[in-house]
């Protein structure tokens, strides 16, 4: 059976990706499209239910999956709204500070919530063999981390880079609120061994890559992850709203759970 989404956001870089997909592959319905108001012109290319109130969309299609790629505020309204008319919600959103993500995992025990800044399989695999390489190679080498995004993208770092970083910092059993360090200027001594370094560079139409890199004696390994559309995320949301039709609330879920 076709597995019925509902796009928030519908108009955005995301959004319309998404829906694009969704409306031409047979597993899945494509029941709604939803928009801020002022903002909804073009959408009835879809034939679908067009809407700025994913309220009345969840209404009317009460099975259906949210799918949200829009702006923190927005999302968390997502699942405020998912948690009164009991609806399920994928979000790829990125720039939630930590009680706004704190929000969404304590929604988690009543709704069936997905949250990955990253629907990539690429970056999804990246990060279950980036703590084996934390742990082969030892204390001797420097991370760092570098993230690429297009000139419109408006939070750093990306949460991509920020996932990263807490993975290395899990895996070296440390805090990233204490090692992170997200901006060098000026003379700022010599670098430590425990700091997890992250930077960020933005322009022209770049979709997203992501470096990681161990710095050692004599020797360095960089690894890279370069998204070339954003199809490649658009994939992987839907294939997550596919898995999460079925789950029960419990936990916040990730991609890492969809891939398993
Ligand atoms: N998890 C992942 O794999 C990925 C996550 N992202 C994240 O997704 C988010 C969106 O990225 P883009 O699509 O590039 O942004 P965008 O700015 O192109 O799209 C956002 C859309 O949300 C719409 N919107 C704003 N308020 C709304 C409301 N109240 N109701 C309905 N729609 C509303 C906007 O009008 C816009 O069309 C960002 O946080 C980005 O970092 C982006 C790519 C991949
Ligand atoms: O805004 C984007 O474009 C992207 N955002 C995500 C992030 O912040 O990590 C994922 C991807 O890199 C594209």
């Amino acid at each position: 059976m076709a597995t019925e989404i509902i796009v928030l956001g519908a108009k955005g870089r995301m959004g319309s990706t998404i829906a694009r997909l969704a409306d031409n592959d047979p597993d899945y319905a494509l029941c709604a499209v939803i928009e801020r108001e002022g903002n909804t012109d073009g959408l009835e290319v879809y034939s679908t239910f067009v809407s700025t109130n994913l309220q009345d969309a969840l209404l009317k299609y009460p099975s259906a999956v949210v799918i949200d790629f829009t702006v923190p505020k927005v999302s968390l309204d997502t699942v405020k709204c998912c948690k009164e008319v009991g609806g399920k919600a994928v979000i790829g959103t990125t720039g939630f500070s930590s009680e706004e993500l704190s929000y969404l995992k304590e929604n988690s025990k009543d709704i069936s919530l997905l949250w990955a800044p990253n629907m990539s399989v690429g970056i999804n695999v990246l990060l279950k063999i980036l703590p084996q390489l934390v742990k082969i190679l030892g204390e001797k080498y420097d991370l760092e981390i570098s993230e690429i995004h297009h000139k419109f993208k408006k939070d750093a770092p990306s949460g991509t880079a920020l996932k990263l970083a807490q993975c290395l910092a899990e895996a070296r059993g440390v805090d990233l609120d204490k090692v992170g360090k997200f901006c060098r200027h000026g003379i700022i001594g010599e670098r430590s061994s425990e700091e997890i370094g992250v930077q960020t560079l933005r322009g022209g139409d770049v979709v997203g890559d992501h470096t990681v890199y161990f710095l050692g004696p004599g020797e360095r390994i960089e690894i890279t992850h370069r998204a070339h559309s954003r199809e490649t995320f658009a994939q992987g949301a839907l294939r997550a709203a596919k898995w999460l039709a079925h789950q029960k609330p419990g936990k916040l879920y990730s991609m890492s759970d969809v891939l398993n």
